[in-house]
């Protein structure tokens, strides 16, 4: 192919990424200066990629295995990561956290455990209201750290262009330090004992205990079999976000010198949030011309209709590992607003990934004004969710999930039982409730129970 011919080819493909300009994007930010966003786009398109196309195509083949029913996936981390902490110790808990769930996971279901973080990335978040209200002086909402500062001035609440490309960075030294433990022999699951090492003790991580020494046992027995795997010493471990901020994504959007197609370089996995779905919007335009693994977040309103129009527009040639939906229902409406959704997919002869979401329908505002979720809901709804796909015959496939390796009191319940009045010691998150360590590990056991009555 004639230079020429191929830059008008790469023109071609990025004038259709575009498309997405003549659509509505909700959601976004009011820049205060147009040059300012021009300028950190330009920056952003001219650094390197965080990810490569070809492990988005790999993480798309595990997730593959899991619609299937052959792997399951774990997706979890912050509601907002900050810049703040981005610490090498509040990264290292939150890998510990997920690698112990994975365990917990892979022991109870005998499956592959996909390891995807929310994480190296998860800075914008979408908001109920565009303002906030504090004492009678309002200012913008907090949209994230991709955005504005959480500090209630109207300094730190103005929207700021040059946080895109501090987001690009930050995200780029998680990412570092990501691959470096799951990749360097952090991850080796020789060191199951000492993930557990520096958590507060509690029942979740006892427990814990007694599986790792299984595991030890399993481990030294095939050590002296003579047994060596790399799939025992290093790890598979992605990341995600929701691809929220189009001028964050868009310049880290980029041609595939192997196969000329698109992928979003920003994450391996990219979702679409229950706010930002519409069919004909900027976000659902703009990620049908990547070639990521996609998913896309449905609500107790979304109807077998909506579901269908998504795959076909996501997911026009039905490809294996492409499209995961992420149901967040509510615990109390999911029994009777899943079902429906599964057979009707099904029906039609689709094969998505069905992950659950057990935080976003289950958020309350105490009288004391935390945001906060009840575990208990949490684990009503994942009941539910297990349930509704034994019921339908489809795979549950996975959970998406909020949390973190702190040991915060975001959410109520849990075997701890934080009370309205505890939140307030260690509530940390800056948008929604995380579950701390001790209900990660709760809810993996239980997750775990369930996928056993599958495997049986
Ligand atoms: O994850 C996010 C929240 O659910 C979302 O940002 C909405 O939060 P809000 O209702 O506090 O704006
Ligand atoms: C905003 C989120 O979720 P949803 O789009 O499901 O409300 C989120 O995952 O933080
Ligand atoms: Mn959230």
């Amino acid at each position: 192919m004639g230079g020429q011919t191929e830059t008008a080819v790469k023109r071609d493909v990025l004038a259709e990424l575009d498309t997405y300009r003549t659509r509505e994007a909700k959601q976004q930010p009011t820049w205060p200066d147009a040059a300012a966003v021009e300028a950190a786009s330009a920056n952003l398109a001219s650094q390197p990629p965080l990810v490569f196309a070809g492990e988005a195509d790999q993480l798309k083949q595990r997730l593959a295995a899991a619609a299937r029913g052959e792997a399951f996936l774990l997706q979890g981390g912050d509601c907002a990561e900050t810049f703040e902490a981005a610490t090498a110790d509040k990264i290292r808990d939150r890998v510990k956290t997920l690698l112990q769930m994975a365990v917990v996971l892979t022991y109870g279901a005998s499956m592959p455990v996909i390891k995807l973080g929310r994480m190296a990335g998860q800075f914008a978040k979408p908001r109920s209201s565009d303002t906030e209200t504090r004492d009678g002086v309002t200012l913008p909402a907090f949209r994230g750290d991709l955005v504005n500062g959480y500090d209630f001035t109207p300094e730190s609440r103005a929207a700021d262009p040059s946080r895109l490309v501090q987001g690009y960075h930050v995200s780029a030294s998680t990412l570092n330090l990501i691959r470096a433990f799951t990749q360097g022999g952090f991850a080796d699951l020789r060191q199951v004992h000492a993930w557990n090492q520096g958590f507060v003790s509690n029942p979740a991580n006892r427990r814990y205990e007694s599986l790792a020494a299984e595991i030890d046992r399993a481990l030294k027995f095939m050590e002296a079999c003579g047994v060596e795997s790399a799939a025992l010493t290093q790890t598979e471990f992605y990341v995600s976000h929701e691809a929220l901020l189009l001028d964050y994504e868009r310049p880290l959007t980029r041609i595939d010198s192997r196969t000329g197609e698109l992928y979003d370089t920003s994450g391996h996995m990219l979702w679409i949030g229950e706010r930002t779905r519409e069919l004909d919007g900027a976000h659902v335009e703009f990620l049908s011309h990547v070639r990521n693994p996609i998913g896309v977040k449905l609500g107790p309103t979304a109807s077998v209709d909506d579901a269908m129009r998504l795959i076909d527009k996501l997911d026009p040639e039905r490809e294996p590992g492409r499209l995961t939906f992420i149901t967040r229902m509510g615990a109390g409406k999911i029994r009777e607003a899943l079902p429906p959704l599964l057979e009707g997919v099904k029906a039609a002869g689709a094969q998505p990934l069905w992950v659950t979401d057990p935080m976003h329908g289950n958020g309350i505002t105490t009288a004391t004004g935390y945001k906060t979720r009840r575990f208990d809901d949490v684990m009503d709804e994942l009941r539910g969710f297990f349930e509704a796909h034994r019921a339908a015959g489809t795979v549950p496939g996975g959970i998406h999930v909020e949390l973190t390796g702190d040991d915060v009191t975001e959410c109520l319940g849990g075997s701890e039982n934080i009370d309205e009045e505890t939140l307030a010691t260690r509530y940390e998150s800056l948008c929604d409730p995380r579950l701390n360590h001790m209900q990660s590990l709760e809810l993996a056991f239980l997750v775990a129970e369930e996928l056993k009555q599958i495997a049986h």
